[in-house]
């Protein structure tokens, strides 16, 4: 490779031929260039200046690190690069503790210490409320502390792992690697996210899977040949001291025969045999389209359920259903969800939880308000969220089946408040929303805005989605039946340590 030397900072800015080389742009894919970063990107790679002002976003760099990179990508205004070694470590730097980091696409930064990851992640959510929000420099105040993990390996209650053909004719499981779809990294050293129940499950899957020599066939998207899809391992019940319970869900493409004889059945044999493990799914198709997914979920040992405790409320769920990943921080997110709705203490407020899967966060408030209605569109979930109520004695809430991307505006209020029967709901004086990482639908805001609940608590795994959302509940009014909202907190929480992901709270008050 050519070496282009140095694009520092201009303190440290080197004056050499190869400078002035990168200076006229003159860089290409292969060239090896040494940069500082600067700063992390959205997508947790190290953000770089090359001397000609170009941006090179960086896999591995971190903010402070000069390293020797080697340019892999070249766009009209950016390009990317991979390190190849470090010349000045930086400040942040740990050693990673997983032996698979360099190329598992599973965390991006196991390589930076734990606090500055939480800097990080709050200045992701000063940054969009800065630019997206448009709150320009108010974001610093409005911004609270990232609420930190204790636990920083081990904190995920599931996983999901690929198949994919390795060497040898054999198939491998494991995650994807850093920027490919197509091959998995073999986690021989098992994965640190998980329990150690869950990579037993793992280990035992790749054994298998060794001495199968090949006749259980990774699915291959392109030729649509071969049987296994992916593999999803949910860990739960650990917080009452317990033994941990294991729920394993096969997606594949085989036959009803081929669960019950040959390599697949015996995968599944060796599956349910591992400790802690209490029930086996397996889905077959997975297709979604505008009309529903055609998956189909069947248990094949144990039952499709699975019971995980959050601050002593216990919540049954099965294979489809979603659940807050990291269950201690859920513990936490749900309790400052829970002071973000500054319950009078009366028991009085209705309170209206969108899009609120097994009923996580309206079950963990029922008993501070005199009702709780709850809307989702997963219908597996619903059932999950009124088996909850039900589980833990709460007669207090309901839930329903709405689809929350398709309601008509025009209907005003009663375009939330009905039920799929039609039965008109009453007006909520708190509103939790907890939408996937798209956010709210336009036409939901404007009903919500009709609604004019006293608060609304916007919880939210994709902080740039909820400053876009914020600054439609936030604008001016048009009229006696428009509320606009005003922005009083967002608290950042960790629930993806070694990720560049973050989730936040944003406290909204009805304007007088
Ligand atoms: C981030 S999860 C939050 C779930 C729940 N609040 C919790 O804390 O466990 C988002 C939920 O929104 C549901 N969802 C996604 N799109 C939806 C839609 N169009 N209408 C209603 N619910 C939807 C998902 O199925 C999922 O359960």
């Amino acid at each position: 490779a050519r070496r282009l030397a140095v694009a520092r900072p201009p303190c440290a800015a080197k004056s050499t031929a190869a400078a002035a080389a990168s200076d006229r742009g003159d860089v290409r894919v292969g060239d090896e260039v040494s940069v500082e970063c600067v700063d992390f990107a959205t997508s947790g790679e190290g953000v770089c200046k090359l001397a000609n002002g170009m941006v090179l976003l960086c896999d591995g760099a971190t903010p402070g690190e000069v390293v020797r990179a080697r340019v892999t990508k070249l766009r009209k205004k950016l390009a990317h690069g991979a390190k190849t070694a470090t010349e000045r470590a930086a400040p942040n730097a740990v050693t990673a503790p997983c032996p698979h980091h360099e190329q598992c696409g599973g965390c991006a930064w196991q390589h930076v210490n734990y606090d500055a990851q939480v800097g990080h992640k709050r200045n992701r959510v000063v940054d969009v409320l800065a630019r997206i929000y448009k709150a320009g420099e108010d974001a610093e105040a409005k911004v609270g502390a990232c609420v930190g993990a204790d636990e920083t390996s081990r904190y995920r209650n599931k996983m999901e792992f690929a198949f994919a053909s390795g060497t040898r004719g054999k198939t491998v499981v494991g995650l994807r690697p850093r920027g490919a779809n197509d091959s998995v990294v073999d986690l021989s050293g098992g994965c640190l996210l998980q329990s150690e129940e869950a990579d037993r499950v793992l280990a035992a899957i790749r054994e298998t899977l060794e001495r199968a020599d090949g006749r259980l066939e990774a699915f291959d998207r392109t030729s649509g040949e071969g049987t296994l899809r992916s593999v999803t391992i949910r860990t739960a019940g650990g917080e009452r001291g317990g033994e941990k319970a294991v729920m394993v869900d096969l997606a594949t493409t085989a036959s009803p025969n081929e669960l019950k004889t040959g390599p697949l059945a015996g995968l599944i044999d060796v599956v349910s045999k591992v400790p802690g493990v209490v029930s086996v799914v397996h889905t077959s198709g997975g297709t979604t389209t505008k009309a529903g997914s055609t998956k189909k979920v069947e248990a094949v040992f144990g039952e499709n359920k699975l019971v995980e405790t959050l601050n002593g409320i216990d919540f049954e769920l099965s294979s489809a259903s979603f659940f807050q990943t990291n269950t201690e921080q859920a513990a936490r997110l749900v309790r400052q969800v829970r002071e973000a709705c500054a319950f009078s203490g009366d028991k009085s407020e209705i309170v209206l939880d969108l899009f609120c899967g097994v009923g996580t966060m309206g079950l963990s408030v029922a008993s501070d308000c005199s009702r709780v209605m709850g809307w989702e569109v997963v219908p597996e979930a619903v059932k999950d969220a009124k088996r909850n109520a039900e589980l833990n004695n709460i007669t207090n809430a309901k839930f329903y089946r709405v689809d929350l991307a398709r309601l008509n505006p025009s209907k005003g209020p009663k375009g939330l408040l009905t039920t799929p029967k039609g039965k008109e709901l009453p007006m909520p004086d708190i509103v939790i929303t907890d939408p996937a990482r798209p956010g709210m639908d336009s036409a939901l805001i404007a009903i919500l805005r009709t609604i004019g609940a006293r608060r609304i608590v916007y919880v939210s795994c994709n902080p740039a989605t909820q400053a876009r959302d914020l600054l439609l509940l936030t604008a001016p009014s048009e009229g006696a039946d428009d509320v606009a909202y005003e922005l009083k907190t967002v608290t950042p929480v960790d629930m993806f340590p070694h990720t560049t992901h973050v989730e936040s709270v944003a406290v909204l008050e009805r304007k007088a």
